[in-house]
């Protein structure tokens, strides 16, 4: 009995010194907050659509592919398919200046996003991955994210180029395959789909957004704790 005191006086004290407070897991405040990370291009900013209207206007006389027939994540690739040069040509519009300032939000995202930032025990982070090409782009993504989801959302903006070593409990993204150093990411990641990989079936384990006029609450209280 006396060493249980003691034991239990030493734990009070150290806790005292190193100014540990412990949380009380029965108050609804100090549950564990549900961590969205939402991807930019694909996602709330219609990457594709811009690109092919940039592209008609600058190569008026260059074939083209439509929303309807792309397929694979790169737009490079399938137009470097289509004929070799044009691989560079496409190259050039999303390394153009206003490319992604200029992009038209993805029906609906914008609205869920700000929807998301005001759910309690939620907290909500834009996760983007910048070009190469960089004299334009991290710019013009923190510039569209200020414009449309406003200022205060500049504090919930990740550029990476590895979205693996971000934590998260999910990553809502249009890529089908997000790599990185991290063999095990912390999220789910929810396929979003888009125009380039609506055709591919995903593993059988591996959930899809069709679009933000779906379920996209349900999928977050999926993922939520049970409460009692
Ligand atoms: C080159 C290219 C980039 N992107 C997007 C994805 C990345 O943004 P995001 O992580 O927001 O989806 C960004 C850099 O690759 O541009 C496409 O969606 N398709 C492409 O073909
Ligand atoms: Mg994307």
């Amino acid at each position: 009995m006396t060493g249980r005191l003691l034991r239990i006086a030493r734990t009070f004290l150290q806790n005292k010194q190193s100014n540990c407070i412990i949380p009380n897991m029965s108050s609804s405040s100090s549950a564990k907050k549900l961590r969205v990370l939402v991807d930019m291009d694909g996602v709330i900013a219609d990457f594709e659509g811009g690109f092919l209207r940039k592209y008609r206007t600058k190569y008026p006389n260059e074939p083209y592919i439509t929303l309807e027939d792309r397929r694979g994540f790169w737009v490079s690739t399938q137009y470097g398919h289509l004929r070799s040069d044009l691989c560079e040509k496409a190259i050039s519009i999303w390394e153009s200046k206003d490319f992604f300032v200029e992009l038209e939000p993805i029906p609906g995202g914008v609205q869920a996003v700000k929807e998301m930032a005001k759910m309690e025990n939620t907290d909500i982070f834009i996760c983007t991955s910048p070009i190469k090409h960089y004299v334009h782009c991290p710019y013009e993504k923190y510039a569209w994210i200020e414009k449309h989801l406003g200022y205060d959302f500049l504090e919930k903006t990740i550029l990476t180029r590895d979205k693996t070593v971000v934590t998260g409990d999910i990553l809502i993204d249009d890529k089908p395959d997000i790599l990185g150093v991290d063999p095990t990411p912390s999220w789910e990641h929810i396929l979003f789909t888009a125009c380039h990989n609506k055709h591919i079936t995903p593993s059988s384990s591996q959930r899809r957004l069709l679009s933000w006029a779906h379920d996209w609450r349900g999928i977050l209280d999926s993922k939520r704790p049970l409460t009692r």
